[in-house]
């Protein structure tokens, strides 16, 4: 359950990055990549610099510096390659700072399309490993359980549940993780995509439900290239393009200038 001290409190950062840069850095870029003798001159050449050995870099986001408040919704926008995914996988804890910082009060949960469960397992032993993978106890999983499959909806053309995840289509899947994952309250809960990939009725529910997370005193991120998503569900946009942050502003403000360059 949220702390009431913390609701009441307006204005309690969550998430502050500080002139944040994350850099991926990708082996065998260089002729003779995948054969034994170039992964053996690699390791012979070790301790020499990373354009030697054939690493190349990615700058993927570049001193990026915001903080995020308590009970807001932010969506992030920009071209493909911006640098989205990246900037939520690192307040994810999930990729290290090349320079710069990511402060988060609490752990931040992340949901992804791609967010791991397994394909082999049932649809119901997916849900308990879901919640206990969120830290969720067996008794809490057990009361909610109901709750999640009637959310996801998964059940409405037959009794799927019981079925490996295998047999779902891939928006059958997304809603069920959309499903597990909405079903704590999180302090920070970081969205990507995950709206685009139901149908509509389903995106309704997870946008009310995005609401109610809201107002148990969490934060909200939401990644999606769907401008109408992000403008019924967040009051506040992050814009970044080509790593760096463009515009941080009110929804409306900062839909307007991206629709512009966007050529909307
Ligand atoms: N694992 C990786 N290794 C190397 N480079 C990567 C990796 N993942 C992403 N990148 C690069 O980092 C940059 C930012 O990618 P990212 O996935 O964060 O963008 P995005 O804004 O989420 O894009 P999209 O809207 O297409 O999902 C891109 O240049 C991409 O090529």
């Amino acid at each position: 359950m949220a702390d009431p001290e913390k609701k009441a409190g307006a204005h309690v950062p969550t998430v502050i990055a500080d002139e944040l840069h994350i850099v991926y850095r990708v082996n065998g870029t260089r002729a003779g990549k995948g054969s034994a003798t170039a992964a053996l001159s690699r390791m012979l050449k070790r301790g020499s610099d990373d354009a030697e050995r054939g690493v190349r870099k990615v700058h993927a986001v570049r001193g990026v510096s915001f903080t995020a408040y308590r009970g807001e919704a932010i969506g992030l926008i920009g071209s493909n390659g911006s640098g989205k995914s990246t900037l939520l996988r690192a307040i994810a804890g999930l990729l290290p700072a090349e320079k710069g910082k990511v402060y988060t009060d609490g752990q931040p949960s992340l949901l992804g399309v791609n967010a791991a469960l397994m394909n082999d397992l049932t649809g119901e032993r997916n849900v308990i490993l879901g919640g206990l993978a969120m830290g969720m106890s067996r008794e809490q999983i057990k009361e909610r359980y109901q709750d999640i499959v009637d959310f996801s909806g998964i059940n409405e053309k037959g009794d799927f549940i019981t079925l490996p995840m295998r047999t779902y289509s891939s928006g059958m899947a997304a809603r069920l993780r959309f499903s597990i994952a909405a079903a704590k309250d999180h302090d920070v809960l970081m969205i990507d995509e995950a709206l685009a990939t139901g149908d509509r009725k389903f995106q309704k529910r997870s946008e009310e439900r995005i609401r109610e997370l809201r107002k148990e005193a969490g934060t909200v991120f939401l990644v999606s290239h769907n401008n109408k998503s992000i403008r019924d569900t967040c009051d506040r946009v992050l814009w970044l393009e080509r790593g760096e942050l463009r515009m941080d502003g009110p929804t409306a403000e900062v839909l307007k200038e991206y629709e512009k360059f966007t050529g909307k």
